[in-house]
């Protein structure tokens, strides 16, 4: 079975970039073209947003190596919701995207282990039948500590899939728990040095193992910190952008090759019609605006982190 982390560097290394393009649908800004197809029922406002992310695929798929979707805004619509979920991350299979579904969950071990079943692995159905889910990887809570972890590791494990669990989430409060200090140093880093245990069988071919963590662009210090204590763990950093981070805050979560890291940007991509600036230059085509972003999300990055080695 391949390893989640060697397969996700070998799609960065053939794209030249390291974007992870967050599909976070938020209907009431969809263009006026998907909003007017439509109707506002549930199942219709579930459709629209299948074809907005399908859009938005079409537009990523080459540019980028990565897609992860928020299952929060899938999961608003109940199971229509879920289904249109379902369908999108199909496709971004179909277009050859590493998929990452940003659920974080976790339970009680016994638990655990079906939600890994689920996400990445096979759920127990007759043989004819697929996986339930089959995402590349899942974000996952570490709160409920290793018996938490265990089942997801052993399903990515077997299934070569990955996950990236919580260590230093990019939202204002995250210091209210995770900079708590016990044991002499904060909670943070008690699970880096775990995921850092945890992660060594899962380690690939590339040296990084596809036990990766979330780390925020928001906090550049701890990113900086978290990097040089957990060498051989991809990071996936959410926070550029629409958060306030900036790539000269993301230069330090990337080791020497500009690998190591995987930055994630939503609103800042797929809303990008909505800037004043890209709506003067493209007008109504808000795909253009989409890939233009990309683009310069990917040249910003190039420019002011060592990602720029990744596409000599
Ligand atoms: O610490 C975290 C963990 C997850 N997220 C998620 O990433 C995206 C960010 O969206 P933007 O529009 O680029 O701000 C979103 O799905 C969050 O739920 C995070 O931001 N921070």
């Amino acid at each position: 079975m391949d390893n989640a982390a060697d397969r996700l560097i070998a799609r960065i290394r053939s794209v030249g970039n390291a974007v992870v393009v967050g599909i976070d649908p938020r209907p009431s800004q969809f263009p006026a073209e998907i909003r007017g197809r439509f109707p506002e029922t549930r199942a219709g406002v579930a459709e629209s947003m299948r074809a907005f992310s399908e859009a938005i695929l079409d537009v990523v798929a080459g540019l980028v190596p990565a897609v992860k979707f928020q299952s929060a805004f899938f999961e608003e619509f109940g199971p229509e919701g879920v289904a249109a979920l379902h369908q999108a991350a199909a496709g971004a299979r179909r277009r050859g995207l590493f998929v990452i579904i940003d659920g974080k969950r976790n339970d009680i071990g016994s638990t655990a282990e079906a939600y890994a079943r689920g996400y990445l692995g096979r759920p127990p159905v007759s043989e004819g039948e697929g996986p339930s889910w089959d995402a590349d990887a899942l974000t996952i809570n570490p709160y409920l500590g290793g018996d938490g972890i265990a089942p997801f590791a052993s399903v990515a494990s077997e299934r070569g899939k990955g996950l990236f669990v919580l260590v230093r989430t990019s939202n204002p409060s995250a210091g209210d728990f995770q900079d708590l200090v016990a044991d002499g140093k904060p909670i943070y880093r008690h699970v880096a040095d775990r995921l850092v245990e945890w992660a060594g069988p899962l380690r690939g071919e590339s040296g990084y193992s596809a036990l990766g963590a979330v780390v925020g662009a928001t906090y550049p210090e701890q990113l900086a910190e978290l990097r040089a204590a957990m060498p051989g763990i991809l990071f996936l950093i959410p926070g550029y952008g629409a958060q306030g981070g900036r790539a000269t805050d993301i230069a330090a979560g990337c080791d020497a090759q500009g690998l190591g890291a995987v930055v994630n940007c939503s609103r800042g991509i797929i809303f990008a019609f909505e800037r004043p600036d890209l709506r003067a230059r493209f007008g109504d085509d808000w795909r253009a605006a989409v890939s233009f972003a990309v683009r310069e999300m990917v040249d910003d990055l190039a420019a002011n982190t060592p990602m720029g080695r990744l596409q000599a």
